[in-house]
């Protein structure tokens, strides 16, 4: 049977890159998705943002919501500090096979549990299910018209505490805009802009950060 393109790019890394090795298995993504197939990866550009966003935060609990092949779970885990865990939301299931796979590789697998399904469902389980008492940082790179639900639903079920920061990625492509609308009219947030680029191409994107005011 025709292997997916998400296959195709795991298998690259099985064989291109170093076992244990998270930014030799970013590079290696990055490699491919640049130059052979375009993938939805935060990529280098905006992975620096998200970078330096984990590095001032220091988060101890992080979610994740669009898990994708793995590639933004790698990149986010390998700068937890010891005792800090990921949870990162997938709701494909070949999607969440290959990303497992890929971030066992990366030797991230300690600090990472996907949590396969929509997320709707599984932020409210976030707290009994998962031991969750409040999120310090949320990456948000899922379906863009399900992140202004989203961070209404994490309100709702009382995940962020004064100080809890969201990054949303693709606000400008392929463009998030009632989420913007949302969060920018919102007194509870203050809300910086970072311009970039799409992933891999010359074309304007954006990401968004919002700190919870409480
Ligand atoms: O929506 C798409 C998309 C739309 C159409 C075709 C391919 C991808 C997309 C594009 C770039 C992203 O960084 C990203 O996170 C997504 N996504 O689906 O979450
Ligand atoms: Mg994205």
């Amino acid at each position: 049977m025709n292997q997916s393109k998400e296959q195709r790019i795991l298998n690259f890394v099985l064989q291109n890159a170093v076992r244990g090795d998270p930014c030799s298995v970013m590079d290696t993504i990055d490699k491919y998705c640049s130059q052979k197939e375009w993938a939805m990866n935060v990529g280098c550009e905006k992975g620096l943002i998200l970078d330096k966003t984990v590095e001032e935060i220091k988060p101890s609990v992080v979610l994740e919501l669009g898990t994708y092949c793995g590639y933004s779970a790698i990149r986010i885990a390998r700068l937890l500090k010891a005792g800090a865990r990921l949870l990162t939301v997938e709701f494909n299931p070949e999607f969440a096979a290959i990303a497992k796979q890929m971030i066992e590789f990366a030797g991230v697998q300690d600090k990472v549990n996907i949590l396969e399904g929509p997320s709707e469902e599984i932020i409210p389980q976030l707290k009994k299910k998962y031991e969750v008492d409040t999120l310090d940082f949320v990456f948000l790179d899922h379906w863009k018209d399900r992140y202004s639900p989203d961070t209404i639903l994490l309100q709702e079920c009382n995940l962020l505490r004064k100080g809890s920061v969201l990054l949303a990625d693709n606000v400008i492509c392929p463009g998030a805009p009632e989420f913007l609308k949302y969060i920018r009219n919102n007194p509870s947030f203050q809300c910086t802009n970072y311009p970039a680029h799409l992933e891999y191409m010359e074309v304007q994107d954006a990401m968004e950060k919002a700190v919870f005011l409480g």
